[in-house]
């Protein structure tokens, strides 16, 4: 089974990113030499998907530390903060991003002042890293049996955005479950939703799951209802962003209407996440604060206009799905069924 494309790399102490705003045209990646540019990097959605945006950060972490010892030797610890704070700002809903950062901070504060931090630095990011690619691995195969308990033939399934190895650490969370079901073949088709408007789907997951011989149509995310209706798709899985601890999921723009429309049909719904995406900090979804970003990724395509100039445009880039409409959380850590606080605080305390 494949585990996808590498898009986080660390080579010769720099960070090298696959400019995933250039996919699916060229797989070029860029380089970053410090952790403003990781920052400007996660901003710009060079990297994007809520693990892959924190393992990026533990690195970006990492080369904060080295300028700051080698300006400072004595005071490294003071002068990383100020860049710790811009990795923070970079992007707001994956909670993976602060969880990654928090992970970081703790490793820094068992270091002196004066001892150098590359090392101790590095390692832990290289574990954020290596852990995630372990936990899509198991979430893929606890997800699959899931779908292989609940029907006898091979089934199509919907997916939103893009979860695979470009989102993660490697291999994918909604991917990897993908993965795993086609290997074990339960699941014989994919649709993709396009994924408006930066057009995850069409750029990114179509083509990752065509290169790994992955049975997959793309669709426009309005054609989802349709397709459902035909009855060949028996689950809708997705990724996440952050889960609360009611069991609420902020995902893509467009995934809640998902939920809404499987249920409609009796579709299942499937949220698969790292434990590290889940902030039981949270009560609610209410809570998670949501992306807007700018209109013109919906008022043009690589400078093509395709909206009047100057018209007011609403660009929410994840909503939240509310418990209710979930038949399963799949984490590494197991499954939750039907989300409840109770259900939730049982596996993830
Ligand atoms: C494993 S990826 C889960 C989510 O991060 C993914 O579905 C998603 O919404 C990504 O949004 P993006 O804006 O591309 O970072």
């Amino acid at each position: 089974m494949s585990s996808g494309v590498e898009a986080i790399k660390w080579v010769d102490n720099q960070l090298e990113l696959l400019d995933q705003r250039l996919l699916p045209g060229q797989a070029l990646y860029i380089t970053c030499k410090d952790s403003t540019e990781v920052a400007d990097a996660i901003t710009q959605m060079v990297v994007r998907g809520a693990p892959a945006i924190g393992v990026s950060a533990a690195y970006g972490v990492v080369l904060a530390a080295d300028a700051a010892f080698s300006e400072h030797q004595q005071a490294w610890k003071a002068n990383i903060a100020e860049a710790i704070e811009t990795l923070a700002n970079s992007r707001p809903t994956a909670v993976n991003l602060f969880w990654a950062l928090d992970r970081m901070q703790r490793v820094i504060d068992t270091l002196e002042d004066s001892s150098p931090p590359h090392q101790s630095l590095l390692d832990e990011a290289k574990n954020i890293h290596s852990e995630d690619i372990a936990a899509n691995k198991q979430m893929g195969k606890l997800g699959a049996e899931l779908m292989a308990a609940s029907s006898d033939t091979p089934f199509s399934v919907i997916t939103h955005c893009n979860t695979g190895s470009l989102a993660t650490g490697g291999f994918g969370t909604a991917l990897g479950v993908i993965r795993h079901g086609w290997d074990a073949k339960i699941i014989k088709h994919v649709y993709a939703d396009e994924t408006r408007p930066w057009l995850q789907g069409s750029r990114l997951t179509a083509w990752e799951l065509q290169r790994d011989g992955i049975s997959v149509t793309l669709n426009t995310d309005s054609a989802a209802a349709h397709i459902m209706k035909q009855g060949d798709v028996r689950w809708v899985v997705v990724g996440a962003d952050r889960i609360t601890a009611n069991g609420d999921a902020a995902n893509k723009i467009g995934t809640y209407s998902l939920a809404v429309l499987a249920r409609y049909h009796g579709i299942k719904f499937m949220v698969v996440a790292p434990s590290s995406t889940v902030d039981m900090s949270l009560s609610s979804g209410d809570l998670i604060p949501i992306e807007e970003r700018t209109g013109e990724e919906l008022t043009s395509i690589k400078e093509v206009q395709l909206a009047p100039e100057n018209i007011a445009a609403f660009n929410p880039v994840f909503d939240v799905t509310p418990a209710e409409l979930i038949d399963a959380i799949v984490t590494e850590q197991g499954v939750v069924l039907n989300p409840t606080l109770d259900k939730m605080k049982a596996l993830l305390g």
